[in-house]
C-alpha cells in the first residue's frame, strides 16, 4: 500500500509510481495500491516499472498465498441482488503485506495477520526512534501500544504505511492529523481494555482508603505497625469521576454496588448511571469528593488539568487516583500535597515520562510519598483485556487492508459497502482525497462510462474518503481507471481491490 505522498502528487510523483501491471503477475512494491490483473483474466502488458521479486515470508507463520489464489478465511458478507455470493477482494498477494507488531502486541492478533499471509514481525518492545524509522519505511501496517511515539517525523519516513492499529484505548501518541493527510487510517479498541482498569481502580480506592501501601511495605521491611488511625470504609465515601466515558461509567456501576456515592464531570452532558450524578464543574467535584479518578484522555485541554490549584480545592485527606495519562497531573504539585498531608493518599499508574520497557529505571518525585501507590501502566493490562484488544484491532486492520472499510477509524472518515459483487470484471475502488469541492464530479466523469453499483463516501476534517463497487470492467479499464483517479489533483490514497 505505498500510501501516497502527503499532499496531492505531483504528476512526477504519479509516474514514479508503478501504475502498471506486471505481466507476471507478481506485485509491485506498492502492493496496495497498484492494480495488476483480476484473477482469471490476462494481464495488459506492461509498460512501467519492473516489479521487483516478491520479499521473503519467513516471519509469516502460514505459506502465503501464491498470486492469484484467493485470500484465505474471510468471510462471506451477506447477499445482493443479481449474486449470491459476495468476492473476496484480492488485488494484491497477500504475503507481499508488511506488518511491523511492537510492544508484544498479544498472539490473538499475530495469529489473526498470519492467517491472513502477510509478513508479520513482531517485538515485545517499542523500539527507539532511529531503530523506529528504519523499520518503517517498508511496512503496509503497524501495530503498537502506548509507547511507541508515531510522530510526524516518523510517519514521514513511512514510505509505504497504509494504516496504524493502536492495540489501546489511548490515541496520543499517533499523529492522528498527519496521519490522515497521508491517507494513513488509525483504528484503536475503544473499550476492551476499560472493564480491566475500573476493576484496578476499584481495588485501589480500597488499598489507599486503608493505607495498604504502607503497610504492605513496612511488613516487607519487618515492621509490625497496627494502625486504624485515618483508615476507612469506602462505603458511603463519594467517589468523584473525571471524564465519564467507557472507563468513567464502568467504574460509577462498580463504585455504587460498594455503597459508595458518585458523582462525575465531563465536557458534554451524558446520562448518569444508577444513582449517580453530573456536576456542573471540575472544581465543584473537587470539593465534594472523597475519591477524586481520572479517566480522560490526553488532550490540550487535559493537560496538567490537575495541579496546585485543583489539589488544594480537594478535601483535606482526600485521595487522587491517575489511570489515564501521565501528563493530567502536575507531578510536583501533587508530591508536595501529599508531602503535606492535604492529600491522603495517592494512585498513579501514568506518567508523564515513562521507561522505555520493563527492567529500566523509574524516576519520579513521587516516590516515597506517604500511602502512594505506584504501577507501571498496568490499568489495561490482563490477560482478558489484551486477547480482546487483539482480536478487535487484527480484524480492523484486516478489513482496512483487504476491502477498504474504515469503519472504527479514529481519524478517518468512517466508510463501508455492502459486499461487492462475486465476478471476476468487479472491482472495487477506493479513493482518499483532498476535502476539497469539486472532486466527486471529477471522480464521476472518470466512472461515467462504467456500471457503478454503489458508492459512498464521506469526510472529516481536511481528508475525505470514497468507496465505489463497479462491474462490467476490462483490465484495461482497471488500469485507466486506476491511472485517471490516482492523478487526480486532490489525491491523497488510491487503491482498487478485485
Ligand atoms: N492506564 C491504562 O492502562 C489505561 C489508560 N487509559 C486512558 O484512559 C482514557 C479514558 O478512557 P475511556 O474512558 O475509554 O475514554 P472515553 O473516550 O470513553 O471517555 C473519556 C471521557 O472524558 C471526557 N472528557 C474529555 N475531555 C475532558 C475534559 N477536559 N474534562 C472532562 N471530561 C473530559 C469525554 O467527554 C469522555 O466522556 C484513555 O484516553 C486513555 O488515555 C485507557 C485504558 C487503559
Ligand atoms: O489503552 C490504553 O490507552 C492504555 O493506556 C493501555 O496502554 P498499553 O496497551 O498498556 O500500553
Amino acid at each position: 500500500m505505498s500510501f501516497a505522498p502527503s499532499s496531492p502528487p505531483s504528476v512526477s510523483q504519479q509516474q514514479r509510481a508503478p501504475t502498471t501491471p506486471s505481466t507476471a503477475r507478481v506485485m509491485p512494491t506498492n502492493v496496495m495500491n497498484t492494480p495488476t490483473a483480476p484473477q482469471g483474466t490476462s494481464a495488459p502488458s506492461t509498460t512501467g516499472a519492473a516489479a521487483p521479486a516478491a520479499p521473503s515470508t519467513t516471519s509469516s507463520a502460514n505459506a502465503p498465498n501464491t498470486p492469484g489464489t484467493e485470500i484465505r478465511g474471510r468471510e462471506r458478507q451477506g447477499s445482493f441482488g443479481g449474486s449470491t455470493r459476495a468476492k473476496v477482494l484480492k488485488p494484491f498477494n497477500t504475503a507481499n503485506i508488511k506488518i511491523l507488531l511492537l510492544e508484544n502486541v498479544n498472539e490473538t492478533a499475530v495469529r489473526a495477520l498470519r492467517d491472513q499471509g502477510y509478513q508479520v514481525e513482531t517485538h515485545a518492545k517499542a523500539l527507539a526512534e532511529d531503530v523506529l524509522i528504519e523499520k518503517i519505511k517498508d511496512v503496509h501496517c503497524v501495530g503498537i501500544r502506548s509507547k511507541t511515539k508515531l510522530t510526524k517525523k516518523v510517519l514521514d519516513a513511512a514510505e509505504k504505511l497504509g494504516v496504524i492499529g493502536c492495540f489501546c484505548i489511548g490515541t496520543n501518541q499517533v499523529d492522528l492529523e498527519h496521519a490522515a493527510s497521508k491517507g494513513i487510517a488509525v483504528f484503536n479498541s475503544p473499550f476492551s481494555n476499560s472493564r480491566s482498569v475500573a476493576e484496578l481502580v476499584i481495588a485501589e480506592i480500597v488499598l489507599l482508603s486503608r493505607q495498604l501501601g504502607d503497610r504492605n511495605n513496612e511488613m516487607h521491611q519487618g515492621i509490625w505497625s497496627k494502625v486504624s488511625a485515618n483508615c476507612y470504609e469506602i462505603r458511603g465515601k463519594t467517589l468523584g469521576i473525571v471524564g465519564y466515558g467507557h472507563i468513567g461509567s464502568q467504574l460509577s456501576v462498580l463504585a455504587e454496588s460498594m455503597g459508595m456515592r458518585v458523582y462525575f464531570h465531563d465536557v458534554v452532558p451524558l446520562m448518569p448511571l444508577g444513582t449517580s450524578k453530573q456536576v456542573g464543574s471540575l472544581d465543584e467535584l473537587l470539593e465534594i469528593s472523597d475519591f477524586v479518578t481520572l479517566h480522560v484522555p490526553e488532550t490540550e485541554d487535559t493537560k496538567n488539568m490537575i495541579g496546585e490549584h485543583e489539589l488544594n480545592k480537594m478535601k483535606q485527606g482526600s485521595f487522587l487516583i491517575n489511570a489515564s495519562r501521565g501528563t493530567v497531573v502536575q507531578i510536583s504539585a501533587l508530591a508536595k500535597a501529599l508531602r503535606s498531608g492535604h492529600i491522603g493518599g495517592a494512585a498513579v499508574d501514568v506518567f508523564p515520562k515513562e521507561p522505555a520497557a520493563n527492567g529500566k529505571f523509574f524516576e519520579s518525585e513521587l516516590i516515597g510519598c506517604p500511602n502512594t501507590l505506584l504501577t507501571p501502566h498496568i490499568g489495561g493490562s490482563t490477560e482478558e483485556a489484551q486477547s480482546m484488544i487483539g482480536v478487535e484491532v487484527s480484524q480492523a486492520l484486516i478489513k482496512f487492508i483487504n476491502n477498504g472499510t474504515s469503519i472504527g477509524a479514529v481519524n478517518f472518515p468512517e466508510v463501508d459497502l455492502r459486499a461487492i459483487r462475486d465476478e471476476e470484471n468487479s472491482i472495487r475502488l477506493c479513493y482518499t482525497h483532498a476535502n476539497v469541492p469539486g472532486v466527486l464530479l471529477r471522480i464521476t466523469n472518470i466512472l461515467a462510462d462504467h456500471n457503478v453499483d454503489k458508492q459512498f463516501s464521506d469526510s472529516k476534517g481536511k481528508i475525505a474518503y470514497l468507496m465505489a463497487d463497479i462491474s462490467d470492467v476490462t483490465p484495461e479499464q482497471i488500469q485507466d481507471i486506476y491511472r485517471r483517479v490516482s492523478e487526480t489533483p486532490t489525491n491523497i490514497v488510491t487503491r482498487v481491490l478485485y
